[in-house]
């Protein structure tokens, strides 16, 4: 049965239910599908999932703008053409286009075109193998299911602060029309993307950090260029920083941030960027021995721990292992693979480290590109994780100024890379990458990682002259002396 949005009957059968459709639930689907099982996925909202509609696409939608005005601001022959200020109402229909208008039309075509079933409603599990859909529908399961529910912005428990209706993720990337004043708590990469993209656009941004610095998980130095970039954009940044209380007097009106320090903030509008909770709290949790709101344990095979019968998968997002799109999918095609081997009644799975059947590289090779300007994109362990971790490292750091092909891209160039060593193995255990033009740098590195290429091999893959790649030659020859 491959027609979407299919008429009611009592307990359908399929060999593996999938409960949500972002993009890891539609690759579970899909690499069930091409397997040979027969696929459903169950969808509250739009077919496609945060990703598509309220986070990746349409922020980056708002950021590319931001990125191509500054790299032509350095451009000679190009400053003064790009020296103006974004047209704001064109970002917002561009990425209004990026979105599809919040409708999922294409993504529902794509599922159709792959033979996967869609039923709409929100899902919750009833008991081991049946989903009931908006508490109607009853789909059983052959072998297995996949909770791919995702994760929701949280806010902290701060007093006044949920009256006050702040923006979360879904507002700062879905807004309309631009806030005169932004105040943006967090200085993660919500955050940082958001404060960038937003300044940018011409509002006033005010970013609160409780910590020291930006980007805490990456290489200090990413969060120092990130932040003086920033400043230079005119974001005031203020560190050290906890919000006391909230208040909006009048929805629509004004709202004022209370810090700890005493100082009052007022603003339009507030986005609190402060991390992320599972989408589990209301999906049934209980009926099958877990509990509600907790994100799922799951083994390396993407199967949740103690459920009876290993027929429960919890894939993307919901696992807390790396709460990146790529990652997800990554994780989908593992599970998708462990499922149907399962169902072929495969008696050994490949679940070794880097197996067929083993999530391995969502934890030990993640890469993430935070596309703020500069942009910041790193793989594998910091020199501080390696550290705690236990290795015998060594770190090598480049001013990625300093290579021709950076040179060439934009006068005034500021960035800097990094690379951490295994020095018993010789191999990468991790690399960072700062500055302008590094996101499509940040895959050489993720091969490097994942594949473990000894440095003496990496010295045979000779970057193309000039370009920021380069900067590979120089990180090994300060490596090999
Ligand atoms: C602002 C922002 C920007 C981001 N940018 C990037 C980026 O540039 N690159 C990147 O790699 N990652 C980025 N991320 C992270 C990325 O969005 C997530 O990692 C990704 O969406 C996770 O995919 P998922 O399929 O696991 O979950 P989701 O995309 O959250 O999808 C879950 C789906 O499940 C559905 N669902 C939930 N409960 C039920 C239910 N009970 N029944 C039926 N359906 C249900 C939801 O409606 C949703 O469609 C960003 C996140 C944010 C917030
Ligand atoms: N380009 C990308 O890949 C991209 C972009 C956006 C989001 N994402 C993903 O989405 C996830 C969520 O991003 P995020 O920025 O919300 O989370 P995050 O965990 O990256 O950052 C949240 C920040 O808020 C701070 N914080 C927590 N509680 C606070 C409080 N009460 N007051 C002040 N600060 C507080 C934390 O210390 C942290 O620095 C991330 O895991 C990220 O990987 C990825």
């Amino acid at each position: 049965m491959a027609a979407t949005e299919a008429t009611n009957a009592a307990d359908e059968a399929y060999d593996v239910i999938v409960l949500g459709a972002g993009p890891t639930g539609e690759n579970v689907a899909d690499r069930a599908h091409a397997a040979g099982l027969s696929a459903v996925v169950v969808e509250s909202e739009l077919v496609g999932g945060e990703c598509s509609y309220w986070a990746c696409m349409p922020s980056k939608a708002l950021l590319r703008p931001v990125t191509a005005r500054s790299e032509a601001r350095r451009v000679p022959g190009f400053q003064e053409a790009a020296d103006r200020p974004l047209d704001a109402p064109a970002v917002l229909a561009h990425r209004d286009a990026v979105v599809s208008y919040w409708k999922d039309d294409g993504q529902v075509r794509w599922l159709d075109s792959a033979g996967i079933d869609l039923v709409r409603g929100p899902g919750r599990l009833a008991g081991p193998r049946r989903v009931v859909v908006d508490g109607g529908r009853v789909l059983t399961a052959r072998h297995a299911v996949a909770v791919c529910t995702g994760s929701r912005a949280v806010l902290p428990p701060v007093p006044g602060l949920a009256e006050a209706r702040p923006w979360t993720s879904r507002d700062a990337t879905g807004a309309k029309t631009v806030p005169g004043r932004l105040v943006v708590v967090g200085g993660g990469v919500v955050g940082v993307e958001m404060a960038t993209a937003w300044r940018a656009l011409g509002s006033s941004v005010t970013l609160l950090v409780r910590g020291d610095g930006l980007l805490p998980r990456m290489e200090p130095f990413a969060g120092h260029l990130v932040a003086e970039s920033l400043a230079e954009a005119g974001v005031f940044l203020r560190t050290g920083v906890e919000v006391r209380e909230v208040r909006r007097e009048a929805p629509g009106g004004p709202v004022t941030v209370l810090l700890d320090s005493g100082d009052e903030i007022v603003a339009d509008e507030l986005l609190i960027a402060t991390g992320r909770a599972p989408r589990t709290e209301d999906i049934g949790l209980e009926t099958v021995g877990l509990t509600p709101g907790s994100w799922l344990d799951v083994d390396e095979t993407l199967r949740v721990t103690g459920v009876t019968g290993g027929w429960l998968y919890g894939v993307g997002d919901v696992n807390h292992r790396a709460l990146l799109t790529h990652q997800g999918k990554y994780q989908a095609r593992i599970a998708g693979a462990a499922i149907s081997a399962r169902a072929r009644g495969v008696p050994i799975l490949e679940s070794d480290p880097w197996g067929a059947h083993s999530a391995t590289a969502d934890i030990r090779a993640v890469p993430q590109v935070v596309f703020s300007d500069p942009e910041a994109a790193s793989v594998g362990l910091s020199a501080a994780e390696a550290e705690r971790a236990g290795y015998r490292t060594r770190v090598v750091d480049q001013d990625l100024a300093a290579v021709s092909g950076a040179y060439l891209y934009g006068e005034g160039y500021r960035g800097r890379a990094r690379m951490v060593v295994d020095l018993d193995r010789e191999v990468l255990l991790g690399a960072t990458f700062v500055g302008p033009g590094v996101a499509e740098l940040l895959h050489s590195a993720t091969i490097a990682v994942a594949a473990e290429v000894p440095v003496e091999r990496l010295w045979h893959a000779v970057p193309s002259y000039p370009t920021i790649s380069e900067v590979w030659l120089r990180l090994l020859e300060a490596y090999r002396g």
